[in-house]
């Protein structure tokens, strides 16, 4: 099974986090723990850019008959576009942000109880990349991989009331909707809405990936694990549910460090507060701004490598704001855990060498864990001939 794998790669590589965890709400001010100067993230160094005053990510409408050629630009240039008529249900989507809502307004004494182990994948806690940074980021995180239902059982209490509400125009309508649950009633309605989701992205998740090495004149054929004879073998993910509360003083604060993901690609649901931002070279930080219905998908770095570099990892980074508690959901998509991963045969040539040697998505992670941003550079065989350089390497020397 992908996802009792993907836990391999952690199990391996323990990270110890200085977990120090904050009851957000009750804060006027930030403590110096989660201050953050430029100094604490070099990335921090580019400049935010306004929106009005740039281009901006690529939106495209998965039933647009260019759809090939459409995802290819968007994915050479920016590595990050947003997808709409994308057929993941709304309301999937914001069933997912009700449970995810649910769980972060939990006491953080319970919601302790399902912790993160050092050596485990799934759970509550920060992000895993915090051990690379002295300062602490404004969010927390619940990761899941397989079925969340023994986490949520550890989560709620046994007789949780949940309250739906409702608002009217001005303060006229306003309807609140009480019902009490077991705690075996919600993890187990709660672990079915995640487990449908997973089930529709993985779909999703699988036809961005097919549409994005299509348009590199890519089919199933040329790949070894997705060929004809490789179709058993499902691609496994990681659910990564964020929270990001609001901040009192959002300029010194950080919500998710500037990174690339290590997966193939990651589809990214924010509720309607921005937050996310990808650096574009020669321009700076830009917001991906919610848009009604759509969906964030990002290049990560094992479509880097399969594509020998053409498909840019974007770096990426979440802040924060001063009145809106903001929630985002990513799919973090990868290949079967165990598979080597490496520039597909025809993107190869005596003009084009092989820029990454093979690696394994597990393998890949432990690389992560322990190189953080520079992972990518660790598997990098050749430096580049054409003038391609890593995003997330921006120490390198560009040649043309
Ligand atoms: C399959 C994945 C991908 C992981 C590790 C593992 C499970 C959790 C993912 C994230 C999610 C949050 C950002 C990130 C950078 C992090 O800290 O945890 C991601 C990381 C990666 O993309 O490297
Ligand atoms: O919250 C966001 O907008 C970004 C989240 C993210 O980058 C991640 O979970 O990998
Ligand atoms: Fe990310």
């Amino acid at each position: 099974m992908p996802s009792r794998s993907l836990a391999d790669a952690f199990r391996s590589h323990p990270v110890h986090l200085h977990q120090k965890h904050l009851d957000f709400s009750s804060l006027q001010e930030i403590p110096d723990s989660h201050k953050w100067t430029q100094l604490d993230d070099i990335e921090q160094q580019h400049p935010s850019v306004e929106s009005f005053i740039t281009e901006s990510v690529p939106v495209i409408d998965l039933l647009d008959p260019n759809v090939l050629q459409n995802i290819g630009n968007a994915c050479k240039t920016w590595g990050v576009l947003q997808v709409t008529n994308h057929g993941i249900p709304i309301s999937l989507l914001e069933s997912v942000e009700g449970v995810s809502r649910s769980l972060f307004s939990l006491p953080v004494q319970q919601k302790l109880k399902a912790a993160r182990s050092p050596d485990g994948v799934s759970g509550y806690g920060v992000a895993r990349i915090s051990s690379f940074f002295s300062k602490l980021m404004w969010s927390e995180g619940f990761t899941i991989v397989g079925s969340p239902l023994e986490h949520f059982r550890q989560l709620w209490p046994q007789d949780y009331t949940k309250f739906w509400y409702m608002f009217g125009i001005g303060d006229q309508a306003l309807c609140l909707l009480f019902s009490s649950f077991s705690n075996d009633q919600i993890s187990t309605l709660y672990s079915d809405v995640i487990e449908e989701h997973e089930k529709e992205m993985q779909k999703l998740a699988r036809r961005l990936t097919w549409l994005m090495l299509g348009s590199l004149g890519i089919t199933k054929k040329d790949l070894n694990w997705a060929g004809p004879k490789g179709e058993s073998k499902e691609g496994g993910a990681a659910l990564q549910l964020n929270s990001y509360p609001a901040c009192p003083d959002p300029d010194l604060a950080m919500g998710l460090a500037a990174h690339t993901d290590s997966t193939l690609l990651t589809i990214l649901y924010q509720n309607n507060t921005s937050g996310l931002q990808v650096l574009k070279e020669g321009i700076g930080w830009v917001t991906v701004p919610p848009i009604p219905g759509g969906l964030v998908v990002n290049v990560g770095d094992l479509l880097h490598i399969l594509s020998n570099g053409l498909y840019p990892s974007v770096l990426h980074r979440a802040v924060v704001n001063r009145t809106k508690h903001r929630l985002s959901i990513a799919y973090l998509y990868g290949p079967p855990t165990s598979v080597q991963i490496s520039p597909i045969q025809k993107l190869v040539g005596p003009n084009h060498p092989p820029l990454y040697r093979p690696i394994t998505w597990n393998e890949y992670l432990v690389a992560k864990a322990k190189h953080f941003n520079k992972a990518l550079s660790s598997v990098r065989i050749c430096a580049p001939l054409n003038g391609l350089v890593d995003v997330n390497d921006h120490n390198s020397v560009k040649v043309g």
